[in-house]
């Protein structure tokens, strides 16, 4: 089923799925319609199984200036004080964060190759990715800030897993912008490069290197990494054993091994062998 997209593009090649955020002229700003197609997009993802890993990039001048602006007031009315609009906005707000959080568990490894601004619900979006990627002029900005909220789409849930938390609070107080090569010495990217080509490229060549890997196997180590990220080493290493002993595959390993005897490259089970159950819900 091919999806109709306004806001972004999507392609997947050779087991890479490259989704490029295509609003330029608007700043790729999150409007409803980003909201919405981000979702659809995840759900197609992880029904299709043909990627084996996502590489998001963006057009234009900045990665993203977050939000669309005039959705506040506009689509979001925050100044409904009844029981009935503080509840939708509490579900307006799960709803935001679930798509961030189905991106975190997908299947799949998520790359984000950013550049320019990387604004408030944007620095929400790419905190839910595996691996950042920026070329020299992208920065950082919690901006809500500055615009009179509080961060609210995991930036301050996520962040703290990446940087220093002293770190965390004096830019999501301030509002200041946080800057590529400041992002990498704390963490926060893994590696800088002098043009967003260059970014990009970086980007597709470790999707390529991870999408030659058995998809099960990087599934359960994207599991096994964010598992540990949130609990204590004693309780990872018994989900580690219990989801070693779901996943484990006699015939991957031993592809594994005899490719590498053979000087070739594996070949692996895609995982659209699960697309049944995964069109189940
Ligand atoms: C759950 C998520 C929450 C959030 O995301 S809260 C954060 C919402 N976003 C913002 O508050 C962004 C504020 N904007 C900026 O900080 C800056 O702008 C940028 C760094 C993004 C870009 O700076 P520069 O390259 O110097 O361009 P420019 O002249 O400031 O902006 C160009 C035009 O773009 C409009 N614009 C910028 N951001 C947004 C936005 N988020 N929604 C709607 N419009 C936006 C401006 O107003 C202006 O417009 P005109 O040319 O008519 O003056």
């Amino acid at each position: 089923m091919a999806l109709q997209l306004s806001c972004f593009s999507l392609n997947i090649t050779d087991h890479i799925a490259h989704l490029v955020l295509n609003r330029p002229d608007e700043l790729n700003t999150m409007n409803p319609a980003f909201w919405r197609e981000l979702d659809q997009v995840l759900t197609h993802l992880q029904r299709v199984g043909e990627a084996r890993a996502l590489v998001i990039s963006s057009t234009g001048k900045h990665f993203s200036a977050g939000m669309a602006l005039d959705v506040f007031g506009g689509a979001i009315q925050m100044d409904d004080q009844s029981a009935e609009g503080r509840a939708a906005i509490f579900d307006l707000l799960t709803n935001m964060q679930a798509t961030f959080s189905k991106m975190e568990s997908l299947r799949i490894p998520v790359i984000a190759a950013l550049h320019g601004g990387c604004i408030g619900g944007a620095v929400d979006m790419v905190t839910a990715a595996c691996i950042r990627y920026a070329s020299a002029d992208a920065f950082f900005c919690i901006q809500e800030i500055n615009i009179g909220m509080v961060a609210d789409v995991g930036t301050l849930q996520r962040l703290p897993k990446l940087i220093p938390l002293a770190v965390v609070k004096e830019l999501a107080y301030t509002g200041r912008r946080l800057g590529a090569q400041k992002a990498m010495q704390y963490g926060l990217v893994n590696e800088v490069f002098e043009t967003p080509e260059a970014t990009l490229a970086a980007a597709m060549q470790c999707a390529r290197e991870i999408a030659a890997k058995p998809p099960v196997a990087v599934w359960g180590t994207k599991q096994a990494v964010n598992y540990a990220r949130d609990h204590s080493v004693e309780d990872s290493l018994r989900q580690m054993g219990w989801l070693q002993g779901t996943i484990w595959s006699n015939a991957h390993v031993r592809e594994a091994v005899t490719a590498m005897k053979e000087k070739r490259a594996a070949e692996f089970p895609p995982l659209s062998e699960l697309k049944n159950f995964s069109e189940f819900k």
